[in-house]
């Protein structure tokens, strides 16, 4: 059996069991299990160099933008407004079929913006180009999720899924778990707060399904049986997400407003370039991007060539400690 049809049947093992306190650890298992899986389906195959067919585009810029989403919402229609850069667009799917590099000009910085194929439900198993379009989102700073403000809402969550499968987390923060797997010992298991998801049999049983005998787990927050496995496989990527709702000139007025109100949402239009400002802002202030003049003894601050550094990075500490 290949390694999609253990997933899946693991995953209908899952539906089929009801959620109790008796069944929580078996569920707890096969959510490690599941994710096992998933890292496994993450790796190239054998025989294989590992690269070769995936969209490889050289870094450039302060900071990498991918446009992620189902095909036709207009990824391509927008690359091409705010980069100048031509991506063909048409109204039917499939449009584009590599991965397209713009670069946006904004408050003194240049960010690159990725144009890719549309990614479809089962893009995290491979279907269409999902696996490398997915690969380039997470080498991104953000992610820019495109939706058709005229769709279903489903859309959004649909596309959630298929980037966690494959260990995306976005606009999420790590959990607040402290993991080190030791030599000897056994499991030390502590936490600075109740716990009301896991407890230390749930913790030693996760523990196991990985082969770990070994370990420190601290629980610094109220976290999940997810949570933990997210911090045990150790390969997880936290990306912030903007959801962009596109063609918001075929709906009513209305449906926009609801849609502007969701958390990390910006409504445009490309057509009537409605709010591009607005979502070049979010953009921005969601990179964390600040741009720095520097000032040589003596003379005026060039404010024509900034440098621009990562406020995460900045106000991380490093910059603070040793110029203070
Ligand atoms: N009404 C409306 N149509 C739009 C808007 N933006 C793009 N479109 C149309 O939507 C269709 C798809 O646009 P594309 O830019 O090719 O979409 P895409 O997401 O790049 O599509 P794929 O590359 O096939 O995944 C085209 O016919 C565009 O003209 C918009 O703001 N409003
Ligand atoms: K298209
Ligand atoms: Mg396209």
């Amino acid at each position: 059996m290949g390694i999609i049809e253990r997933i899946k049947e693991i995953e209908a093992e899952m539906a089929r069991t009801q959620k109790n306190k008796a069944t929580e650890y078996h569920l707890g298992q096969l959510k490690a299990k599941i994710a096992k899986l998933r890292t496994q389906l993450l790796e190239p195959p054998k025989g294989s160099s590992g690269g070769g067919d995936g969209f490889e585009v050289t870094k450039f810029g302060h900071g990498r933008v991918a446009l992620i989403g189902f095909p036709s919402v207009g990824k391509s229609t927008l690359l091409t407004m705010l980069t100048g850069t031509h991506s063909e667009a048409a109204s039917y799917e499939f449009t584009t079929l590599t991965c397209i590099p713009g670069i946006i000009h904004y408050n003194d910085t240049k960010i690159q913006l990725l144009d890719l194929p549309g990614i479809i439900e089962g893009a995290s198993e491979g279907k269409g180009r999902g696996r490398q379009v997915i690969a380039v989102a997470k080498s991104s700073d953000l992610v820019l999720m495109v939706l058709d403000a005229s769709k279903s809402e489903g859309h959004r969550q649909i596309l959630t899924k298929e980037l966690e499968a494959v260990g995306l987390r976005l606009n999420k923060r790590p959990p607040q778990i402290y993991f080190k797997k030791k030599k000897t010992g056994g499991i030390s298991f502590n936490s600075t707060l109740p716990l009301t998801h896991v407890d230390e049999k749930l913790c030693y049983q996760i523990l196991h399904e990985y082969k770990i005998h070994n370990a420190e787990v601290l629980f610094r927050e109220d976290a999940t049986v997810d949570d933990l496995i997210d911090v045990i496989e150790g390969n997880r990527k936290y990306i912030k997400c903007v959801y962009v709702y596109n063609k918001i000139d075929v709906i009513g007025i209305d449906d926009v407003d609801k849609l502007a109100r969701q958390p990390n949402s910006v409504v445009i239009s490309c057509n009537l370039k409605l709010n591009l400002d607005r979502l070049l802002s979010k953009m921005w202030e969601e990179m964390g991007l600040v741009r720095v003049y520097t000032k040589p003894q003596g003379q005026q601050p060039d404010f024509s060539d900034p440098v621009v550094l990562s406020a995460r990075w900045l106000f991380g500490g490093r910059f603070l400690q040793s110029h203070s």
